[in-house]
C-alpha cells in the first residue's frame, strides 16, 4: 500500500493525523492535484487490476447514479471492490457501489466503474478521475461516461438520453483542474485542447442505433455541465446555466473526459435525464430535485442505457 497521505481516504481513520492538515505546521507543503497519483502509482494499480483479471480491456465504463446496473451485463466478470484495489478511493455515495467489474461485453475486453468519485464527496478533481489514468494505462482506448442530470433545456423529459456532445466546465471556470500541477508527459500535454472532445462518429452511430431501438423521440444531443455539489442548483443558477446554453446539469464527468481527454482516449458520454429542472419560482415540491428520484428513474431506465451502450460495443467490434 502506498502510505502517502495523498491516497488515503480524506476522511482518515479515527485518530490517524497524517489525514488532517495541521494549519500550525508550516511544514506541510501543498501538494499540487496532478501530484496526488504519480505514474507508477497509476501503473501499479493498473497491473493488478490487468492481472488480477487475466484481460487487457479496451473499452471503459463508467456508471452514473443508479445505473450501476451497465456492470452487471459484463460477462465473465472478475469483480475487484474498491477497497481491495491498492490506493483506490472507496464510494460514499448511494447508487455507486463502489467495485470495478473486469470482463466481456458484445465480445469486447471491459472494465467498469460501479460508482465513481464526485468531488463533493471531499475528493480532489484528480482523486476523482484518477481510475480514468488507471484505465489507460490498462490498455483503454474507449471511455464511455453515464450520469444522472437534470434536464434543463424544456424540451427534455424524464427518463430521456442526452448524447453529451460539448460541456461547460463550471469548476474550471473556478480555477479548478484534475490537470492542475506539473504535467507528465507521458499521460498527455500540458495544454490539452478540449474541441471535439466527445467522439462525433460514436454520438451518429448512437442516434442509428436509438432508432432501430424505437427511442429515437427520446434521445437528445446536447451540452453538459458539473457543479461541485452535494446541492441541487437555485432557480438563478438554472437560469444563468440554460443562458450559457447547457442543457444537462449534473456532478460529474466532465472532469473524467478532461483526464481521458488528456490521454488520448476516445470519448462517448451520455446522461439520462432523471429529473426536470424548473426554472420558474414556484413553492411545489414536485420541483425539487432528489436523491430519490434520481436513483428511481435510473433504475426505470436501465435496460435502455445498457441496450445503448451494448449495441454501440457491438458496432466499436465490428470495426475492429
Ligand atoms: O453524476 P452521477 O454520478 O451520475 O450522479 C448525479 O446524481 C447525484 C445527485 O442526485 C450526483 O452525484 C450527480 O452527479
Ligand atoms: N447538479 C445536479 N445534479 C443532478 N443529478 C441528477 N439530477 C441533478 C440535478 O438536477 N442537478
Amino acid at each position: 500500500m502506498c502510505s502517502r497521505d495523498c491516497c488515503s481516504n480524506p476522511r482518515g481513520k479515527a485518530g490517524d493525523k497524517s489525514a488532517i492538515n495541521d494549519p500550525a505546521d508550516s511544514t506541510i507543503v501543498p501538494t499540487a492535484q496532478s501530484q496526488l497519483y504519480p505514474y507508477e502509482v497509476i501503473q501499479e494499480i493498473a497491473d493488478f487490476i490487468v492481472k488480477g483479471s487475466g484481460i487487457r480491456p479496451k473499452i471503459g465504463i463508467i456508471c452514473g447514479s443508479g445505473l450501476g446496473s451497465l456492470a452487471d451485463i459484463i460477462q465473465d466478470a472478475k469483480v475487484f471492490e474498491y477497497e481491495k484495489i491498492p490506493n483506490f478511493p472507496v464510494s460514499t455515495v448511494e447508487g455507486h457501489a463502489g467495485r470495478l467489474v473486469v470482463g466481456t461485453l458484445e465480445g469486447a475486453n471491459v472494465m467498469a466503474m460501479q460508482g465513481r468519485f464526485h468531488f463533493y464527496e471531499g475528493y480532489p478533481l484528480a482523486k476523482c478521475s484518477m481510475p480514468v489514468r488507471v484505465m489507460k494505462l490498462c490498455g483503454v482506448e474507449y471511455l464511455f461516461a453515464t450520469n444522472a442530470a437534470g434536464g434543463i433545456n424544456p424540451k427534455y423529459a424524464v427518463g430521456d438520453i442526452m448524447l453529451m456532445h460539448d460541456h461547460v466546465n463550471m469548476l474550471g471556470f473556478a480555477g479548478n483542474s484534475p490537470l492542475q500541477g506539473p504535467n507528465d508527459p507521458r499521460f498527455g500535454p500540458r495544454f490539452p485542447a478540449l474541441v471535439n472532445s466527445y467522439n462525433r462518429d460514436l454520438i451518429n452511430k448512437a442516434i442509428e442505433i436509438s432508432k432501430i431501438m424505437g427511442i429515437e423521440s427520446n434521445i437528445h444531443v446536447g451540452v453538459y455541465s458539473c457543479l461541485g455539489g452535494p446541492t441541487y442548483e437555485t432557480i438563478a443558477e438554472l437560469k444563468a446555466l440554460r443562458m450559457m446554453g447547457v442543457d444537462a446539469v449534473g456532478m460529474s464527468t466532465v472532469h473524467e473526459v478532461i483526464t481521458a481527454r488528456h490521454c488520448d482516449m476516445k470519448v462517448f458520454a451520455f446522461s439520462l435525464i432523471t429529473n426536470k429542472c424548473s426554472i420558474e419560482y414556484s413553492d411545489k415540491k414536485d420541483d425539487e430535485a432528489n436523491h430519490e428520484e434520481v436513483m428511481a428513474v435510473a433504475k426505470n431506465r436501465q435496460k435502455a442505457c445498457c441496450e445503448l451502450v451494448s449495441r454501440l460495443i457491438a458496432e466499436i467490434q465490428k470495426g475492429s
